[in-house]
């Protein structure tokens, strides 16, 4: 049965005797999306890496338990069957020298789905994500393809295995504003029809602003503010989430 709730609770990490993280708890709800901001360096995407045991080396756990409603949960069981991950620049995602179709049926493999059904599958989700021709695709290289569409690829590649949530680390950085905003629509989407619950790193606050229900501030590896997006923009309550709109409105008001 599929589970309503993914929540981490009271994680800290450390590298090298340095505390990176402190206490930070947040919860994702399916059919919901999750913004988590904080300026460059305040713990976002290690908050997001240890939801799935994925710290990189050197990094630590010191306390924290991740579940799924209220039940302690395996965090490399829950990599891509439960939960997707996206991140930033997809091309360093994939593999150069593999089609975008290789990508895929090594990815179904994992769930024994082959040949006929693995290509129909993958044609679905091509389509699913925005691509009217799919079958065009499925022989290229990462190389013969732009950014934006990189990035399609890479969220249907998280969504092959069926996931209840889905982990997007500033999936929009670096892409121009109209293929932000086309990613936008295409996650807004999935999070209608699938019912994904969404966790959405990003610093930009006009993304939080179009995809958002919830919000979860974080600086100097603490959350410092966490609630209503509307809320958050009509009445910012901590000194760092008042700094970061006010750099948001400086650049884009
Ligand atoms: N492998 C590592 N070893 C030691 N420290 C690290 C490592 N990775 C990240 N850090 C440190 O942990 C802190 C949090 O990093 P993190 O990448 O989670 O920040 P972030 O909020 O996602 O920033 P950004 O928006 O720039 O991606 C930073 O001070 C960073 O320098």
């Amino acid at each position: 049965m599929s589970a309503r709730r993914l929540s981490v609770g009271g994680l800290h990490l450390a590298a090298g005797g340095h505390a990176l993280v402190r206490g930070v708890s947040l919860t994702l709800r399916r059919g919901r999306v999750l913004g988590l901001v904080g300026t460059s360096g305040s713990g976002k995407s290690l908050t997001t890496l240890a939801l799935l045991d994925l710290l990189p080396p050197g990094v630590r756990q010191v306390a924290g338990m991740v579940a799924l409603d209220d039940a302690p949960a395996d965090r490399v069981a829950l990599r891509g069957r439960t939960v997707g991950l996206v991140q930033q620049a997809p091309r360093g995602g994939f593999n150069p020298l593999v089609t975008i179709g290789r990508h895929f049926t090594e990815t179904l493999a994992c769930d024994g789905i082959r040949d006929a059904a693995a290509r129909d599958a993958m044609l679905e989700l091509l389509r699913e994500v925005g691509f009217g021709d799919p079958a065009s695709v499925v022989g290229l290289y990462p190389t013969q393809l732009s950014g934006g569409m990189l990035q399609r690829i890479m969220i249907a590649l998280a969504l092959a295995r069926d996931p209840d949530f889905l982990l997007a680390d500033e999936p929009t950085t670096d892409l121009d504003l109209v293929v932000q905003a086309q990613l936008l629509d295409l996650l807004e989407r999935l999070v209608v029809r699938r019912g994904l619950g969404v966790l959405l790193v990003t610093h930009d606050f006009s993304v939080i602003a179009r995809l958002a229900d919830q919000v979860v501030v974080m600086d100097a590896g603490q959350v410092v503010e966490q609630r209503p997006v509307r809320r958050l923009f009509e009445d910012p309550a901590h000194p760092r989430t008042q700094a970061l709109m006010a750099a948001h409105l400086a650049l884009y008001a």
